[in-house]
């Protein structure tokens, strides 16, 4: 294939529409890899020129609307039969003639693919399909370029997240026996603000001599990491190593003459261990000969259910066990308990009862027994929420279920509890962090599981870290030994001594006074009274850190510090499963980069959808509202229409709607400033509202100006805005009783947003209107704790220096959206994603120019094109105000959006024909109205 053909395969003329108009379909899926200065959504796309990048999530078709991802039954029903009949014989279709399972067309991914080609259908009319599939080859190096896109974007998050809060890196080596591949696997956990994230940042081949020495693990392992910007320094201040119990694993990180890593056990390889040796030793102890020989009566059924072909008279599969994986004992005796009667039966009907193991009581607990253990390894297995508080309480509770009487009174199961805690003991420590992530649990956090001394170890150590977290120094001694305390105290009698590596020692930073600074913010945690939280915190504590930051900083960054780093490595072998899907019988000639970067790639996606799904910051509704709007782009501040009498003039909406597509804008802002949304009734506002959503609607994204000087009619104009569906809506204060600090802002808005409350809230920030001026990064801060859908704010300042501090504190978890059209290439500079301006209603096309030469790092042209913005707009002053001189160059653009309304004056005839002259003389008549 030659070049031409792979520009026209995605990367020319569909990207080249893509790249600026329809964002909205990029982002939901987006994997969000926030620069620092960006935020959110920036995304899981390669920009622009270089690749096109469609993944779209199903909920984000939903909300784009129209097309055949919608799975609503309102959707489904607007299909016709007989439309839905020929997807049915196309799926048939697909199935026969390809001959691959349906199940390759159902995921999230073909959707996807469907919608891009149903809306390219939209845009440009019936086009062959197969003529626009790309060549697989284009396919391959748009995979290897996103891949290292999404990598390289990678890396300051990471840098900063992991100084900012540290992070848990798991280690793992998996061998795929049947494909022949050999795989290592690090994933880091971290969170990014409150959200738990794990990233997988390699699987590989590699060599299996790797493993076999402790020095070629922690080479291999420092540089992969540092290709992501994790440098050595870095993961000995800031990291905690997760990895099982392998010589080399422990010893790569405990290296003679070099700095010596924090390393934690995973815990569930330690449960594994003990489960598998209980049941596999060799020399059971006596009394557990019993329970080995039901499961080898097991395993034997199961052969003969298979060779005689007795399954076909049963209801579900038998399943088989693993001889070296305890778990699969597990699934083997539930199932046969499962249909115990059936089997029984058919059994004695062939005179085979005695192949019937037994009793039944006993296989039920041993089946118990071994459920706990299973739900305890998922348990602490689990990727979405933190897992290192529950390591405590749930090794506990094992160890007494194993104290428990047999129900069945049997003593096999008696000896088999007996050598299952025995193992337990000889084989599972608690570390010193476990013990703080457990009090750092609300739940827990009177400690009542620990012994006196236990507990005054850990809070002098919980002292010494939340002092480093509160006074600098790194991460609170991470990597650090608890130096001053004695560990010897931890210890409960018959388990081996703690190891603590002794790699930093931040004694010197803890003087006493700075320790006893913390008393107070640690005595009022232990004091603090739960309400009905408490079970929810138990699950998440990490949601508790957040509400009460205030109250307890120190503690709270110690929290993100430490619960941050996960119970078990099993994220790791979580790829290699899903590497069965990548490189299976059919493609097992796949390059091991191909097969990192398809792993990589899909998980970074579905990280990002897990997190966004679960973050804490606010009630899931709507944290779920607050994210579900994608900013970035060019919106542009629409004007009212309005006939010669003043009357607002809704039928011109539709064809204006068309021009803004046209000229390549992401969405509207309707009823703001430039839409003289103060100078209209609410009834007006509503009507404009809905005529805009109406046009709008799978063309643009909206966001409804709702702000009002009474707060009634804000409440009343955001609830409808809601109801009509806006993508956000925004609001200015009211400024005639005007709040007088950011408290009292953040509580008038939470009124507004409150009327909206699954609706994306922006504050609307324009001092030169409104004479509110204060410091927008102080109002996030506190209005993120009172608006929970809050999601950023349009700044009209003039002060790029405020904006870019709201960036720099805020940009990971709030949106700015630039709202001065002269600065905007300062904007770009500082690293603002999204603007809203109502020179863009004729201007669009420039705007869009400057966009990408600055993305494509070409300042000239950015700064060229920025001064044709700027000159239009110095030309516009001499001839009237702002709104009505705009007004009147956007019908010079095509668009009859007729005159303002009083107060404001519109320019007459002659003073139009002055200014088109001048425009015209100026050499800026041309650019208004170019649409390409
Ligand atoms: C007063 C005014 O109309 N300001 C414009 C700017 O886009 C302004 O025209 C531009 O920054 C001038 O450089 C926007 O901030 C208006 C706006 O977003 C709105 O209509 O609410």
């Amino acid at each position: 294939m030659d070049e031409s053909d792979n520009t026209f395969y995605g990367e020319g003329k569909v990207n080249a529409q893509a790249s600026y108009t329809r964002n909205d379909h990029v982002s939901a899926a987006d994997y969000s890899l926030a620069n620092l200065h960006g935020s959110e959504a920036s995304v899981f796309q390669v920009p622009s020129d270089s690749a096109p990048i469609v993944l779209k999530s199903v909920a984000d078709n939903r909300i784009s609307g129209g097309s055949l991802g919608q799975t609503t039954s309102t959707t489904s029903q607007l299909i016709p039969k007989a439309a839905r009949k020929r997807i049915t014989d196309a799926c048939v279709d697909f199935v026969i003639r390809d001959m691959r399972s349906y199940e390759t067309v159902i995921g999230d991914g073909f959707i996807g693919l469907t919608n891009t080609l149903i809306e390219l259908g939209q845009m440009h009319g019936s086009l062959p399909a197969a003529d626009l599939l790309p060549h697989i080859r284009t396919i391959s190096e748009s995979i290897e370029t996103r891949a290292s896109y999404v990598r390289k974007k990678l890396v300051p998050e990471l840098e900063h997240c992991i100084k900012e809060n540290g992070a848990g890196v798991t280690l793992n080596f998996w061998t795929d026996v049947k494909n022949q591949r050999n795989y290592v696997g690090l994933t880091v956990h971290y969170f990014r603000l409150d959200s738990l994230v794990n990233r997988i940042l390699i699987t590989t081949e590699y060599d299996p001599d790797l493993r076999k020495d402790a020095g070629n693990v922690r080479k291999w392992t420092m540089d992969e990491l540092a290709l992501f910007g994790v440098m050595e320094e870095l993961c000995h201040a800031h990291v905690i190593f997760v990895t099982d119990g392998s010589v080399n694993l422990v010893k790569a990180f405990n290296i003679p003459k070099r700095p010596a890593m924090r390393r934690l056990p995973c815990f569930a390889h330690l449960l594994n261990s003990v489960m598998s040796t209980a049941f596999d030793e060799e020399n059971a102890p006596e009394g557990m000969t019993d329970v080995r020989a039901m499961i080898k009566e097991s395993k034997m059924l199961v052969n003969h259910i298979k060779h005689t072909g007795l399954f076909h008279d049963m209801d579900a599969a038998i399943k088989h066990n693993v001889d070296t994986l305890w778990s699969t004992h597990y699934e083997m005796l539930s199932s046969i308990l499962r249909q115990f009667e059936t089997v029984n039966d058919l059994l004695v009907r062939r005179n085979e009862h005695d192949r019937m193991p037994g009793p039944r009581e006993v296989m039920e607990e041993l089946v118990d027994f071994l459920k706990l253990f299973k739900d305890a390894a998922e348990e602490l297995s689990q990727t979405s929420k933190p897992t290192m508080h529950m390591v405590v309480p749930i090794i506990l509770q094992l160890k007494q279920h194993c104290d428990q009487p047999s129900p069945s009174g049997c003593n096999a199961m008696k000896a088999t509890k007996r050598r299952v805690k025995e193992l337990m003991i000889e084989k599972i420590d608690f570390d010193i962090l476990h013990k703080i992530a457990c009090f750092l649990c609300p739940a827990f956090r009177t400690m009542r599981m620990f012994s006196l001394a236990e507990q005054n170890v850990i809070l002098q150590e919980v002292r010494r870290r939340t002092t480093i977290c509160v006074f600098g120094g790194g991460i609170g001694g991470i990597g650090a030994s608890c130096s001053n305390v004695s560990d010897a105290s931890l210890l409960q009698p018959g388990t081996k001594r703690q190891k603590m590596s002794s790699s930093f020692d931040f004694s010197n930073l803890a003087e006493p006074d700075t320790l006893t600074a913390n008393v107070d913010e640690i005595k009022g945690y232990q004091d603090f009274r739960l309400t009905e939280q408490a079970s929810i915190y138990q699950a998440d504590p990490m949601r508790f850190w957040k509400e009460h930051e205030v109250m307890f900083p120190g503690l709270s960054k110690l929290a993100r510090q430490i619960l941050c780093v996960p119970a078990a490595s099993t994220p790791g072998e979580m790829v290699f499963c899903r590497s069965g899907f990548v490189v299976n019988d059919r493609r097992n000639l796949l390059k091991p980069e191909k097969v990192n970067d398809i792993l990589f790639l899909h998980m970074a996606s579905s990280t990002f959808s897990e997190s966004k799904s679960r973050s804490i910051h606010s009630p899931i509704h709507s944290t779920m509202a607050a994210s579900r709007f994608d900013h970035k782009g060019l919106f542009v501040a629409t004007f009212t229409p309005m006939k010669d009498n003043g009357d607002i003039n809704p039928d011109v909406v539709p064809a204006y709607v068309d021009h803004l597509v046209r000229t390549g804008v992401n969405g509207v802002f309707v009823n703001g400033t430039a839409g003289e949304g103060l100078s209209m009734t609410v009834a007006e506002r509503k009507l404009m509202a809905e005529t805009w959503l109406a046009a709008s609607k799978g063309k643009l994204k909206t966001i409804v100006h709702v702000g009002a000087v009474a707060l009634r009619d804000a409440q009343e104009l955001a609830a409808h805005a809601e109801s009509l569906g806006a993508d956000a809506i925004a609001a200015i204060p009211t400024f005639y009783f005007a709040p007088r600090t950011p408290v009292e802002l953040a509580t008038s808005l939470q009124s507004v947003a409150a009327a909206a409350p699954n609706t994306p809230f922006l504050y609307y920030h324009i001092p030169a209107m409104t004479r509110i001026e204060m410091d927008m990064s102080v109002f996030l801060t506190i209005a993120k704790a009172q608006i929970p859908t809050l999601s950023g704010v349009k700044y009209s300042g003039f002060d790029l220096s405020g904006a870019s501090r709201c960036l720099l504190d805020h940009g990971l978890e709030f949106e700015v959206m630039w709202g001065r059209d002269d600065v905007m290439l300062g904007a770009l500079a500082f690293g603002m994603k999204s603007f809203i301006g109502s020179s863009y209603n004729f201007t669009a096309p420039i705007a869009i120019k400057i966009i990408k030469a600055v993305e494509a790092g070409d300042f000239e042209t950015a700064r060229n094109e920025q001064k044709k913005l700027k000159k239009v707009m110095d030309l516009t002053e001499r001839f009237g105000d702002l709104v009505s001189t705009f007004k009147a160059l956007t019908a010079i653009a095509g668009v009859p959006v007729g005159p303002t309304r009083a107060p404001l004056r519109t320019i007459n005839a002659k003073e139009m024909q002055k200014f088109r002259s001048t425009l015209q003389e100026q050499g800026c008549l041309e650019w208004l109205t170019g649409s390409d």
